[in-house]
């Protein structure tokens, strides 16, 4: 069986017409990308099919010669309760359908129903298996304890609990032939995941990244699949294409999201079949890398919009993993702080610096747009024109300037004080933002400061000038 078949489990199309088992199999090919079918006219034989062979799903006709599609369902049930069944009938009778799903049937389409509706269903039915072995895989791990192979994650500093399940999901999934999937805002860390799970994988094969923004079709077909001597013109040598170099390894495509409806038909197909063209050839060749795919697009939403094929988008997140950015997992920035400063010191010949007390405090102030990325950077910085001891703040300021410019979190209504019966006065409003301001910087005025949008003297002259007018 080529590891490229899509579900990793067989869908089994029991019918007693040729021509529909023949039509069906085309669509979900055609419109899902599923591949892994087996077909079957003879009722008789369903039994022995579903003991010989790792079927998942079987969509069922109702009316057939020798045993029925009810009595099948009903074996189905007692006998093999791990395989989902979807009722596809000739019968357009509620009582016919309500009598299949008492049975245990995943769901119950008419022959005539839209096709989309129908390969729709075929699509939750598939998830939800996937989930169900996912989520059995995982179970069996969390019983087991904590990860199995926590060195794989040495780079990946962190102590944030989403970020330590999202290890244990890639520990389960990093040795399934089939994609994984990493999304998440620019800079959190999907190349470092991606280079987790290979290592992970057993593959003894090299990792090779491809970033495919910005490549046209030509590009992206010339740098994955190569070429041979004379394929264009400027052809003057063969070429290997990224695939071949990736063999037995891991092939990484970061930026998927940006593909070009040609270039994501072309990686279709190259999942779909484990077989590739390079340019100027008519000789295939197999696909023997595991693919793994990392965007900071929403890949669903690209998808609802038209501007990712859905068949691709389906494939490609069997697997799949969303990063947190860095201002949900605050938890972690005293530790990159630590680990960067240890880090940039080593790579520059400096001695560690030691960080004022307050500068973690003042980190978690800020959203980093740019997540890990733009924390990294900034210590850098920092610590590249660092003499003294203790570490300046100011490289630290400079690099979060104004306060954050996201918009201010309103009442529904759309203002704060729309709610409010009585308005405060001008110094009531601002000693309360203040007092809260002083409060979230834990009574650090530079940050406080920072959090207004003011300098620290014009905050520490209000301070004194409100101590005043208490006395
Ligand atoms: N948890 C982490 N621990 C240590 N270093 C990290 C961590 N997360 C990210 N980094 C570092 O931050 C930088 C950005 O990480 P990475 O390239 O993996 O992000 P990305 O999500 O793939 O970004 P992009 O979407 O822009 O490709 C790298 O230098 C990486 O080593």
């Amino acid at each position: 069986m080529s590891q490229n078949l899509y579900p990793p489990f067989c869908i089994l199309l029991v019918d007693d017409e040729p021509a529909w088992l023949r039509s069906l199999s085309l669509t979900l090919e055609r419109s899902a990308g599923i591949t892994n079918i087996l077909t079957c006219q003879d009722s008789r034989e369903v039994k022995d099919i579903i003991t010989s062979r790792n079927v998942g799903l079987i969509l069922l006709d109702l009316t057939m010669p020798h045993v029925s599609g009810e009595d099948l369902l009903t074996m189905i049930a007692e006998q093999h309760p791990e395989t989902t069944t979807i009722v596809i009938s000739g019968m357009n009778q509620l009582e016919t359908a309500v009598r299949c799903m008492r049975l245990g049937a995943f769901d119950y389409f008419v022959k005539t129903v839209e096709e989309d509706r129908l390969v729709g269903g075929v699509l939750r039915a598939i998830r939800m298996l996937e989930l169900q072995r996912e989520n059995h895989e995982m179970s069996s791990r969390v019983l087991t304890g904590s990860l199995r192979h926590p060195e794989a994650f040495a780079a990946i500093i962190t102590a944030n609990q989403a970020m330590h399940a999202i290890f244990s999901y890639v520990e389960a999934v990093a040795v399934s032939p089939q994609p994984l999937l990493i999304t998440g805002e620019s800079g959190v860390g999907k190349e470092l995941l991606a280079r987790a799970t290979h290592l992970l994988s057993g593959c003894a094969g090299p990792l090779v990244a491809v970033n495919v923004a910005g490549l046209d079709d030509t590009v992206f077909a010339d740098t994955l699949f190569g070429h041979l001597k004379g394929a264009f013109t400027g052809a003057d040598h063969q070429r290997r294409g990224m695939i071949e170099e990736a063999a037995d390894g891991t092939l990484f495509l970061d930026e998927i999201g940006d593909l070009s409806i040609p270039s994501q038909i072309k990686l279709l197909r190259l999942l779909q079949e484990g077989e590739y063209f390079p340019l100027g050839s008519d000789r295939p060749k197999r696909l023997k890398a595991r693919i793994i795919v990392a965007t900071h697009h929403d890949l669903a939403q690209k998808e609802a919009d038209g501007r990712f094929r859905r068949d691709l988008f389906y494939r490609l997140r069997t697997h799949h993993v969303q990063v947190p950015p860095l201002r949900e997992r605050k938890e972690d920035i005293p530790l990159l702080l630590d680990y960067f400063l240890g880090k940039v010191a080593h790579s520059l010949g400096k001695k560690k610096p030691t960080p004022p007390r307050e500068l973690a405090q003042l980190l978690a102030t800020y959203s980093f747009p740019g997540n890990v990325r733009e924390l990294k950077a900034m210590i850098y910085d920092a610590v590249s024109v660092h003499r003294d001891h203790i570490l300046s703040m100011d490289t630290f300021l400079r690099g979060i300037g104004q306060p954050d410019s996201s918009p201010v979190a309103t009442a529904p209504e759309g203002n704060p004080f729309s709610c409010l019966e009585r308005l405060p006065s001008f110094s009531e409003a601002t000693e309360l933002l203040v007092s809260e301001a002083i409060t979230r910087a834990k009574g650090n005025q530079t940050i406080a400061a920072r959090l207004l949008g003011i300098s620290q003297p014009a905050l520490s002259k209000r301070l004194k000038l409100a101590r005043e007018q208490e006395e």
